[in-house]
């Protein structure tokens, strides 16, 4: 390799939902690959050991078009619905597996990742074992000639030109609260209402409206004489995934937060103009006050909160505005003026229209009831940004010329191991 001074990095943010990835200096990543994949065993036949699947890259081919693969297919996600990657019971290969696929999509040349220096963006709440095991991996599988792993959170405030503030990140597994003071990340705190959350909170909006379950795209234009052999012969996993992805899509277009509170009697929401949605099967819905349900489950409003859904999947949750409140009460009093005057936006949950305002709202009632003085102020980039927000700070970061010194090379590594990553990447 040559010296990391001439060379750009990589950035690879490796989410529960997606992989982005490009290069250090850039303002978009090149390749935005689905962290859920369709595996197929390479035998024809998936071997399930004593604790489920394990997954093997030599016996199994990757499937990352999970739309255009058969209904049959296996979907694995290397985070496995916890709060950080699974690097255990075959999920190490699985995530080396996705980020050579995202390699090979960079570079035409696979070679060219052993010649660049990779900046991987890390959960706050990462462990010292769980930073090693991945440095490990990156350094033995990726073939990576140098790391830096760098904490999401702090990631995001520099995207934002900052060293100080919360950032309120809405990924797809779940919603964290970190503050970050000089560029240390603090305690995190989190609550499982994210993105996929979201997804399925809309999809049982749409069920209710068109008064059964909606069929996946998978479904939608096959003849109903053959519907419920496709369902029986589909894998739980695959159905389950495509009916998220109906609710998402939908999300993404008509889901919005009510900027200054929500009460569906009032006045404003009842004559809100209905919007018509075209479900995959071609019917159409109208959806009104609805529209704002899925984001009020963010902010806990009762008669949402309360529905079915949180209770049947989690008991409860916190709203994220006491995610603020708690996560900057628990920080040195003389910090707490300055991390809630930059309270930082970002993931792509919080491109939901409207959250900017009733997050400062929101957050405000509570603050002003210890300390009426003091004002919250959301720093939200632009939506093309907010969703790419932790990448783009690695971006930044890795580009800047002092930062040669960070990167953990591969002889370091070799000589001194799980301290050196420690030790450099705190
Ligand atoms: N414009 C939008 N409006 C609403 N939600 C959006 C929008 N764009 C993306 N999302 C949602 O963002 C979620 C994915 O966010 P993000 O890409 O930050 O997750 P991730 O980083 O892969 O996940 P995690 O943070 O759990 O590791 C999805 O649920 C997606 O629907």
């Amino acid at each position: 390799m040559n010296d990391t001074n001439d060379l750009l990095a990589t950035v690879v943010d490796f989410g529960s939902s997606s992989v982005k990835s490009g290069h250090s200096g850039e303002s978009t990543p090149r390749v935005f690959l689905n962290s859920s994949v369709g595996v197929k065993a390479k035998n024809g036949k998936l071997d399930s050991g004593e604790n489920g699947l394990v997954f093997t890259s030599k016996n199994h081919e990757i499937l990352t078009d999970i739309g255009g693969a058969p209904a049959s297919t296996l979907l694995m996600n290397p985070y496995g619905g916890g709060d950080d990657i699974d690097l255990t019971n075959g999920g190490d290969s699985l995530m080396t597996k996705i980020f050579d696929l995202s390699m090979s999509e960079m570079f035409q040349d696979s070679s060219s990742v052993s010649d660049h220096p990779l900046l991987f963006i890390d959960r706050c709440s990462s462990s010292p074992d769980q930073r090693t095991k991945l440095a490990e991996i990156l350094f033995e599988s990726c073939k990576i000639p140098a790391l830096f792993l760098g904490r999401d959170a702090v990631m995001s405030c520099y995207a934002c030109g900052r060293s100080t503030g919360v950032v309120v990140d809405v990924g797809g597994s779940s919603t964290t609260v970190t503050p970050v003071f000089e560029g240390w990340a603090e305690s995190s705190l989190r609550s499982p209402v994210g993105g996929n959350f979201m997804d399925d909170h809309f999809l049982s909006i749409l069920d209710k409206k068109a008064g059964k379950p909606v069929l996946p795209r998978y479904l939608a234009k096959v003849d109903s004489s053959k519907r419920s052999k496709l369902i029986n012969d589909a894998d739980p996993s695959y159905h389950a995934y495509m009916r998220m992805v109906t609710g998402r899509y939908a999300k993404e277009i008509i889901a919005k937060v009510a900027s200054f509170g929500y009460s569906p009697t009032s006045p404003s929401h009842e004559t809100l103009i209905k919007q018509t949605y075209a479900l995959p099967d071609g019917t159409s819905v109208d959806i009104g006050t609805e529209r704002y349900d899925t984001g009020e489950v963010l902010f806990g409003h009762e008669s949402v909160a309360r529905s079915e859904l949180v209770h049947d999947t989690f008991g409860s949750s916190d709203p994220i505005q006491n995610l603020v409140c708690d996560a900057v009460f628990a920080c040195p009093r003389d910090h707490q003026a300055s991390l809630l005057s930059t309270v930082v936006l970002s993931g792509g949950g919080s491109c939901i229209p409207g959250i900017v305002d009733r997050l400062r709202l929101e957050t405000e009632n509570i603050i002003h009831a210890h300390t009426p003085g003091w004002r919250v102020k959301v720093l939200a980039p632009a939506t093309t940004e907010r969703r790419i927000c932790s990448w783009l700070g690695g971006s930044i970061v890795a580009s800047l010329s002092g930062f040669t010194e960070n990167w953990v090379t591969k002889k370091e590594y070799d000589e001194q191991g799980a301290a050196g990553i420690l030790r450099k990447c705190p």
